[in-house]
């Protein structure tokens, strides 16, 4: 048993330079897992990444606005409501012919102004800018560059291209343009716009809190001796972020098991993310908080390096807990095994299949562990970065993506490579 001690909890209050520390004395009343106490079982990393992509089922849609929604995924197809484009179109700023040429020039149609009234007959020319209405019967536009003007003549000879974009050759209204599922990129919401689209619906962005823990982390500035100044409040807050999910609650803490329960216990989030606790320490009190509370481990312990350590697990409320280590580079590789996976699956985006390529360098793996490495893009190839350790983050922030090296690689084997966040 420990004593009875004062303990920090430092909360992060929108801004995350609006920072309270309360200093709570509290009682120990939960115990910790005896150490060897529980088998952890060793899961595979592969296993570990599809486990939690299938832990969980997409979140309820919500519509938003178009610039909210990029970032976020599709709840629903989206079907084009008019045709695309909406009728003939010029695409060049010319004359709009029928017929054989020379043609008579016989008007003007601006884009946005009054279309031309009827049809031109063959021999007819329509001066017209690029995005204005075709008039009927206009069987090609010719670009300026394209012709010579002769009083109220144009002559030219017809190209290949027509220069019209015919009503409905996007799409025709109706048809399915996206899935659901796709993740609402700068185009997508452009291709929405479009389509005269206001509002769409996306799933709602999975709510966060964010559990950093460790009495020698110090939440800002230079820290003291002793202390190490804590990485995953501004680290993770990014990658929840790049995941489409929100942070709705951020705390530090000291290793106390009751102050832990209280943050894993809390409502109003989907995932409880608690860094630092995670391994076998006199101070690591997730196992034990997570015994006490009768979760459902889905994942205990990683074969992968660094990163072994994490855990992933349900609550009997059905709210999940993600157990990251407290090494840096390590809680990265973590968070990239099991949290952006859990948040792809609640959000609904299934990622592209990751890109595969020789990579070459220095590293050892040791079977059953898969190692994860950072390396550099180098053309054909990619190269691990030196000296990347479960402690430095150095590695990682010089890195372009994180290869994926499974026991049996030799340098040059091509390998997944995971975009780094
Ligand atoms: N007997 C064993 N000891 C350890 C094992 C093990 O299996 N048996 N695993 C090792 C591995 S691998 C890792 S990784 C760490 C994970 O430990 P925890 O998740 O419990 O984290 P801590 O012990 O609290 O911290 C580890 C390390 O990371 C620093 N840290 C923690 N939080 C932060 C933060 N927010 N920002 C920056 N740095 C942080 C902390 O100061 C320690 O240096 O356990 C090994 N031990
Ligand atoms: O695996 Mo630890 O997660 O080496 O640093």
């Amino acid at each position: 048993m420990e004593a009875p001690g004062r303990k920090r909890v430092v909360q992060w209050q929108r801004s995350p330079y609006a920072i309270v520390i309360a200093v709570v004395v509290v009682p120990v009343t939960l115990a910790r897992d005896e150490p060897g106490a529980r088998q952890r079982t060793l899961m595979p990393w592969r296993a570990a990444v599809q486990t939690a992509r299938a832990a969980a089922v997409p979140l309820a849609g919500e519509q938003v606005a178009l610039e909210a929604a990029v970032g976020r995924v599709l709840a629903a197809p989206v079907c084009a409501g008019t045709s695309l484009p909406r009728f003939d179109t010029a695409a060049m700023d010319g004359y709009a012919v029928t017929g054989p040429g020379p043609w008579r020039l016989i008007g003007q149609v601006l884009a946005g102004g009054p279309p031309w009234a009827g049809a031109i007959r063959a021999g007819e020319a329509v001066e017209i800018m690029t995005g204005a209405v075709v008039p009927g019967a206009a069987m090609a536009v010719v670009p300026y560059e394209d012709v010579r003007r002769d009083g109220g003549f144009v002559h030219a000879d017809l190209g290949a291209k027509p220069h019209i974009r015919r009503a409905g050759e996007d799409a025709k209204a109706g048809d399915e343009l996206l899935a659901s599922g796709r993740l609402v990129t700068p185009a997508v919401a452009g291709l929405l716009a479009e389509c005269g689209t206001d509002r769409v619906a996306v799933r709602r962005r999975p709510r966060i809190r964010l559990v950093v823990t460790g009495d020698e982390v110090v939440p800002a500035g230079t820290p003291g001796p002793g202390q190490v100044r804590d990485v995953f409040g501004p680290m993770l807050s990014a990658l929840i972020a790049a995941c489409g999910a929100t942070v709705a609650g951020r705390v530090l803490l000291d290793d106390d098991p009751d102050l832990l329960a209280d943050q894993v216990r809390g409502q109003g989030v989907d995932v409880v993310v608690v860094t630092g606790s995670s391994s076998a320490g006199a101070a690591d009190h997730l196992r034990g908080v997570l015994t006490t509370l009768g979760a459902r481990y889905l994942v205990d312990q990683v074969a992968c390096r660094p990163g072994r350590p994490q855990t992933l697990a349900a609550l009997p409320d059905g709210r999940w807990v993600v157990g990251l280590p407290g090494n840096p580079f390590a809680g990265l590789v973590a968070s990239i095994t099991l949290l952006r996976p859990l948040l792809q699956a609640l959000t609904g985006w299934i990622p592209p299949a990751p890109v595969r390529l020789p990579v070459t360098g220095d590293a050892r793996v040791t079977d059953p562990f898969t190692r994860l490495v950072p390396v550099t893009l180098a053309g054909d190839h990619a190269v691990i970065v030196a000296g990347s350790r479960p402690a430095s983050l150095g590695g990682a922030a010089t890195a372009d993506a994180l290869a994926v090296l499974e026991p049996g690689w030799v340098t040059g084997r091509p390998v997944d490579l995971l975009p780094l966040p």
